[in-house]
């Protein structure tokens, strides 16, 4: 809703009401249409101020809303009578102005911001485009390039920024709505015909055609597939070639197409199962509300490889004073220089200064004995991390909790070796980790819901789309990721090539095929992982390990020292060690060739359709035996892992959500039909969760949680 009232004589204050981020539902813009309309009937009003409550100007339309039947006042008609208003209509700015909100914004004769608030038209990310004129007036306003950065990146700007591109006429560090009144008092009576953006014609741009042609190539190369960010490109074209009236037609007819695709689904989906994950529950019934997290003043990491220096500067960016204990001193030194330098690029960016003395350096594990929170981040070896953790249970205070950075060995076993098991967790980065945005934080049979809610809040503190997890070999992402990247293996040994398969995977939308992908991790790291398994064995090359279907192809690879990017070797050839261009190899082709001819293998054609089926579905199979198992609370948990951490396309939503937009059936039944053909790989069999599903009807995504609470309650 939308409250009225009159203040300092004749200034008609309009006042958004819709915590917690004043959308613009139904009854809102309702209260706004009202609202205007008694502001411009009260002959008392020479001017009108249009705010948000609680510090919030408006989070744009009602996102929630775009799934029913839209109803209410729509808001392009809305806006356009606020602009065509006789008495001065001021925006005043606090918090955000995004979407629809910045539209209604822009349709204000003036903008007043505070100089925190943020402003952006994100509605790219959500699948659409800034359909409430936004697209027309923005371009208008500040000039075709800025506006197109603007919309087809969907970036909030700063008001400083706001100010300097001319989206907002002033910024204050005091009261907004004060701000906004005075100035409001200033302004009324004077003319408006030069206010009304929908008025200005688009300014000039020299050789439009290439500037378009330009943006669009780019726009096209990172959408990687997504649909809305070339929506917009043509939004802003028709504002800077058409009238008005008709760029608005076009940008209604470009939103039509947008607003019921599935991409869009899909990015609103990703959008509240972002949020829903930070509302995490354990097995045990322990909840985000209900449990209460340590207070963390000085962290310690040690282990400084490259996971350990990338979390040590994120938790530096963070602005908490970090120990940091490498045992080697060469080691620690050379640490030392490179994190300095990330922290001054860091900073460089962010046009701040760099937080080098938040972080120490030290080669003595007794200098942990007063930090809150320890993250070993040691070499990926088991016998290794329990003598740390024996260690760190030694050494620091009473109450320190104590984090792995493991990606996917047992939680609960560095737990046994510490006074206080409950006060272990996984704290799972991603590399870079002072970039990436995803973090698993692994709670044990052990872990109590108050270190489980530690580790959630620091990850948020240091900027994290943090997902709590259960405790299994891989935990979520890995234990997925370990079938992908077998199917890939099979689908050489049947006749495809690195090539084919990573161009599958991309034209899919990832930003990197799996053997790309491989190429750049280290194919090493999975070998040695394997060798301790006992199931990489040198010179072996049988394809039965452990009663089921195995490739050696990268085990023979590192045999041989491919060891990918690092080695100028790998899947793909580099033209040196380090080189990041992968080339395709005719001596891995020859390999394949010579590798299928021994084992008796006849190269079969393979076709796009198959690779997907086969490196996915298993994913998303194993994804379903993870809400059953209880290692996952949902599947939003899943799909916002496999799209923060391992490049999944946004627009499908995540695994999860894709399998439903593919259909349950349709899954179920190439799974069956894989599984028979391939009756080796047990766990291409369809798990139960996803035949329970398809039995009941295949509901959607948002209601699978039911039904797996039904399942569990009946085991
Ligand atoms: C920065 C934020 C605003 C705040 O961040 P923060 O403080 O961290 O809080 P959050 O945790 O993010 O959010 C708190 C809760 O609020 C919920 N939320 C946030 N924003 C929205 C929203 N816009 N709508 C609904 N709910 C929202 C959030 O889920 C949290 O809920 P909960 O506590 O977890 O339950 C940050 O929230 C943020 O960035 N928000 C999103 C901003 C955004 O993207 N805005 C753009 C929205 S889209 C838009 O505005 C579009 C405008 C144009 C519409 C034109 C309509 C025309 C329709 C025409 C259709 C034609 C089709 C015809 C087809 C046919 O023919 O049928």
């Amino acid at each position: 809703m939308a409250q009225y009232s009159r203040i300092s004589g004749s200034v008609g204050l309009i006042t958004l009401k819709n915590p917690p981020v004043n959308a613009l539902s139904a009854a809102v813009r309702q209260g706004i249409v009202d609202t205007v309309e008694k502001a411009l009937c009260d002959p008392q009003v020479k001017s009108v101020v249009i705010c948000g409550q609680d510090g919030v100007f408006c989070g744009g339309a009602d996102v929630k809303e775009f799934e029913k039947s839209m109803s209410g006042p729509p808001l392009i008609p809305m806006i356009h009578s606020i602009e065509c208003a006789t008495k001065p209509m001021v925006a005043a700015i606090e918090g955000s102005a995004l979407g629809g909100g910045l539209e209604l914004a822009l349709g204000c004769h003036y903008r007043i911001a505070h100089s925190k608030a943020r402003l952006g038209l994100p509605e790219v990310t959500l699948g659409l485009l800034p359909a409430a004129g936004g697209s027309q007036r923005l371009p208008r306003l500040i000039g075709v390039p800025a506006a197109l950065d603007l919309i087809t990146t969907g970036r909030h700007v700063t008001a400083a920024e706001a100010l300097q591109l001319g989206i907002v006429d002033q910024v204050t560090d005091h009261k907004t709505v004060d701000a906004a009144v005075k100035f409001a008092l200033s302004v009324a009576g004077k003319p408006l015909d030069a206010r009304r953006i929908s008025t200005y014609p688009c300014p000039v741009v020299t050789d439009l055609d290439a500037l378009f042609e330009d943006v669009m190539q780019k726009v096209r190369q990172s959408a990687r597939g997504a649909i809305a960010p070339i929506a917009c490109v043509q939004a802003v074209r028709a504002a800077a070639t058409l009238p008005y009236t008709r760029g608005m037609e076009r940008e209604k007819e470009l939103m039509a197409t947008l607003f019921t695709s599935g991409q869009a689904r899909a990015l609103q989906y990703n959008f509240f199962a972002q949020r829903a994950v930070g509302k995490w529950r354990m097995p045990s019934g322990a909840r985000w509300d209900t449990s209460t997290p340590r207070p963390v003043h000085k962290v310690a990491v040690i282990g400084l490889g490259t996971m350990g220096r990338g979390i040590a500067v994120a938790l530096a960016q963070a602005g908490l004073p970090v120990v940091t204990v490498e045992a080697q001193e060469k080691q620690l030194m050379e640490a030392k220089r490179v994190m300095s330098d990330m922290l001054k690029r860091g900073a460089k960016r962010r046009g701040v200064a760099p937080p080098l003395d938040k972080i120490s350096y030290s080669s003595n594990i007794q200098d942990l004995a007063d930090v809150d929170l320890v993250i070993e981040a040691v070499f990926e070896d088991m016998d290794l991390k329990k003598k740390v953790f024996l260690q760190l249970s030694a050494v620091c205070k009473p109450g320190t909790l104590l984090c792995t950075n493991t990606s996917g060995l047992d939680v609960d076993q560095l737990a046994s070796q510490t006074r206080n098991p409950e006060l272990v967790v996984g704290m799972h980065f991603f590399a870079p980790a002072h970039v990436m945005k995803l973090l698993e934080v692994v709670y044990g049979p052990r872990s109590s819901p108050q270190a489980v809610a530690t580790a959630m809040q620091l990850g948020k503190k240091m900027g994290k789309i943090s997902v709590a997890v259960g405790n299994c070999r891989g935990f979520v992402g890995n234990r997925m990721l370990k079938l992908y990247t077998e199917q890939a293996s099979f689908l050489l040994e049947e006749g495809a090539t690195p090539d084919l398969v990573d161009r599958a995977i991309e034209e899919f939308g990832f930003p990197m095929g799996v053997f790309r992908m491989s190429d750049l991790s280290g194919l090493d790291i999975g070998w040695r992982v394997r060798k301790e398994m006992k199931l990489a064995v040198p010179g072996q090359s049988a394809r039965i390990r452990e009663g089921r279907r195995y490739s050696p192809l990268g085990d023979l690879l590192c045999e041989q020292g491919r060891f990918g990017q690092k080695t100028g070797r790998g899947w793909y050839r580099y033209n040196k060690p380090g080189d990041r261009v992968a080339h395709s190899d005719p001596w891995l082709h020859h390999f394949l060739e010579e590798y299928r001819a021994q084992h008796g293998l006849v190269a079969r054609r393979i076709d796009q359709q198959e690779i997907l089926e086969r490196c996915l579905y298993p994913m998303i199979n194993e994804g379903f035996r993870i809400l059953q198992d209880g290692i996952a609370a949902g599947p939003e948990d899943i799909d916002v892992i496999y799209v923060f951490g391992y490049g999944w396309p946004r627009h499908c939503g995540g695994p999860m959500f894709y399998a439903s937009m593919v259909g349950l059936e349709k899954v179920l039944e190439r799974l069956e039909h894989y599984y028979q053909a391939h009756p080796d790989v047990p766990y291409l069999q369809p798990c139960s969760l996803l035949r329970r599903l398809v039995a009941i009807g295949s509901p959607p995504v948002q209601k699978w949680r039911e039904v797996i609470k039904n399942l569990h309650s009946q085991l």
